[in-house]
């Protein structure tokens, strides 16, 4: 067969020459035929096209002709390219195969007859494959350069109908014949140029038109075809541009690609996420604020809170004022407002009237002679703490209200007494809070002291009496007892204290040898009522001010201490184990009264 087929081709070029010189002027139309010949391989997509190749004969007169029908609807080079696509295409060979009889009639030449056989061959459609042929084609161009001078001849009748679109580019350098054919493959790739030219390609067979837009799809298949006339190579080429169709497809694809580029623009953005970056590291460095303020300087902040508003309603009370009753009375509702207390406020206002009263006082000195008398009320009750280890353990209960930082004072005071040397057991008598069991458990693990604890809910009096002894057993030097404070339920509270405070009693007589009250420094007058019932229940002996360092509040220590004048061993400033310290009633009077 391949024998065969080379004799067709070559006969057909032989003809085409000749053709081409004779029909430069008319033959267009005979190109369709060649493109049945060529259907033979792309029968192999397509039976039925094969079919129609058979009838159209005139394969070898499109070899020869092709070229020259191609001029002609080349024309339409331009409009060539679509046709030949068309023809080649899908679809468009059956429309094609209708128009090829057509075209038949001028062309009967039987030797195409012989080439039926070879559509037969259908066999050949396994070769599908050597679609990629096609490229063997490109020998075949350099021929058709040589009929490329009729082309231009019969291009120009072709024209009228196609015309313009195409025209552009490609027809130029293409403008012989097969010039076209090869052009049109790169110019089809530019896709606009060819789907305009399908649209023409309806005139030159009505019925062609309709089907040359399916054949967009077709021209893979048409490829091969081409391979059997090498000559006819050129329409072939022409369906190669189909080629560029899928192209398109693939063109479309890269605008989008165009996207991309602004994607760089994120590039500044990512700038910016390395800004955030740093300004996360920044906060990091905050940690370095290692260099911690002084317990005073805490308390001084903290109680400036209450000193500012003191200080400044003083300030505002003897504002080119002279001291008189009047402003006496006022400096007193401001030193009460300030949770001082009854007593106190009359104390520092006796003062000043007793030596300033009808002169002109600044709020200075309004605030040294309070500062003084603050100092007067407190002293008494700064005293340290004070253990007796002849009790062998030294028992110090805890009681407060919840919150109040009991669990916390325990763990602040166990730590300065291990640290002091002293053996210490610790008592988890809140048995109504697994928190607070957890709790002290941890303080006891950071101070290295054993803690006695039982179930949730489990008798707080029991735990104590075992803890005592526990305590007793270990040779500790102090038991600290920690306690619930719910007030909600006094009564329950009164005898859940006094049953404590009555078991350990039975260990010594004289437990709870120290009873510490925690009173938080920012509840402000409720924390008389609450010394007042712990002293009354538990046998408070002693105080411990907490959270002065962050209250505006912290006037009611001097009342509680010119009331229940009982000691204040510790007042604590802040959450961490070294926040406790002694209680000093210089440096807290002075601090509240806002003096240096
Ligand atoms: N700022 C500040 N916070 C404190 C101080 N003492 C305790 N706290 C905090 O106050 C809260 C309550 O402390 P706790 O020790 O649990 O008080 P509590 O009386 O044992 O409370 P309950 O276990 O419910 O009975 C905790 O968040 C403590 O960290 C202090 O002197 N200053």
């Amino acid at each position: 067969m391949a024998g065969f087929f080379k004799k067709i081709f070559s006969f057909g070029k032989k003809e085409i020459v000749e053709e081409r010189v004779d029909e430069t002027a008319p033959l267009p139309p005979i190109r369709w035929d060649a493109l049945d010949t060529l259907r033979p391989e792309a029968e192999q997509a397509e039976p039925e096209h094969l079919a129609r190749k058979q009838e159209p004969a005139p394969h070898p007169p499109l070899d020869g002709e092709g070229r020259h029908e191609v001029a002609g609807r080349g024309d339409g080079a331009d409009v060539g390219h679509p046709h030949p696509r068309a023809t080649l295409g899908t679809s468009p060979i059956e429309g094609e195969v209708e128009a090829a009889p057509q075209l038949a009639p001028e062309e009967p030449q039987p030797e195409p007859a012989p080439t039926i056989p070879p559509t037969p061959e259908p066999i050949v459609p396994a070769e599908p494959e050597p679609l990629p042929q096609p490229q063997p084609e490109e020998e075949p161009r350099p021929e058709p350069e040589k009929p490329e001078p009729p082309a231009p001849e019969e291009v120009p009748p072709a024209q009228p109908g196609p015309t313009p679109t195409p025209a552009p580019e490609p027809a130029p350098q293409e403008v012989p014949v097969p010039a076209p054919a090869q052009p049109d493959i790169e110019p089809s790739r530019p896709e606009p140029q060819l789907q305009p030219a399908p649209v023409e390609v309806p005139p030159p067979p009505s019925e062609v038109p309709a089907e040359t837009p399916a054949p967009i799809e077709v021209p893979p298949s048409a490829p091969p075809a081409v391979e059997p006339s090498a000559e006819i190579s050129p329409p072939i080429r022409q369906p190669a541009p189909i080629e560029p169709q899928p192209i398109h497809a693939e063109i479309a694809p890269e605008p989008e690609l165009v996207p991309p580029p602004p994607k760089p623009a994120p590039s500044p953005g990512k700038v910016t996420v390395a800004k955030k970056v740093e300004q996360k590291a920044e906060p990091v460095k905050a940690p370095e604020p290692a260099p911690r303020r002084s317990w005073f300087q805490r308390m001084r902040d903290g109680l400036a809170r209450s000193s500012r508003e003191l200080t400044g309603n003083i300030a505002g009370v003897f504002t080119k004022r002279k001291l008189d009753d009047d402003t006496l009375q006022d400096l007193e509702d401001v030193l009460i407002r300030a949770d001082l207390g009854v007593e106190t406020a009359l104390r520092v206002t006796d003062s000043l009237a007793a030596s300033r009263y009808g002169r002109d006082v600044s709020d200075a000195e309004v605030r040294a002679v309070m500062a003084a008398e603050v100092e007067k009320v407190l002293t008494p009750v700064a005293r340290p703490l004070e253990l007796d280890l002849s009790h062998k353990p030294h028992v110090v209960l805890v009681v407060g209200v919840n919150g109040t930082g009991k669990t916390t004072t325990i763990g602040k005071l166990a730590a300065k007494l291990t640290d002091g040397g002293l053996k210490v057991m610790l008592a988890a008598g809140d048995t109504f809070r697994a928190a607070a069991i957890e709790q002290l458990k941890i303080w006891g693990e950071r101070t290295k002291s054993p803690v006695v604890a039982s179930k949730l809910g489990a008798d707080a009096a029991g735990l104590a009496y075992d803890a005592f002894e526990k305590a007793k057993e270990a040779g500790s030097d102090v038991l600290i007892i920690d306690t619930a404070g719910r007030l909600q339920n006094k009564t329950e509270l009164m005898a859940e204290l006094e049953k404590i405070v009555r078991v350990l009693g039975k260990l010594d007589p004289e437990a709870p040898h120290t009873v510490l009250q925690t009173v938080d420094a920012t509840t402000g007058q409720n924390a008389l009522n609450q010394v007042e019932i712990f002293r009354n229940v538990a046998g408070v002996n002693g105080l411990v001010m907490t959270k002065l360092d962050g209250t505006a509040r912290g006037g009611i220590l001097v009342a509680i201490a010119a009331k229940h004048r009982l000691p204040v061993y510790f007042i604590g400033v802040g959450e961490q184990v070294d926040d406790l310290e002694p209680f000093s009633a210089s440096e807290f009077a002075r601090a509240i009264a806002g003096v240096a």
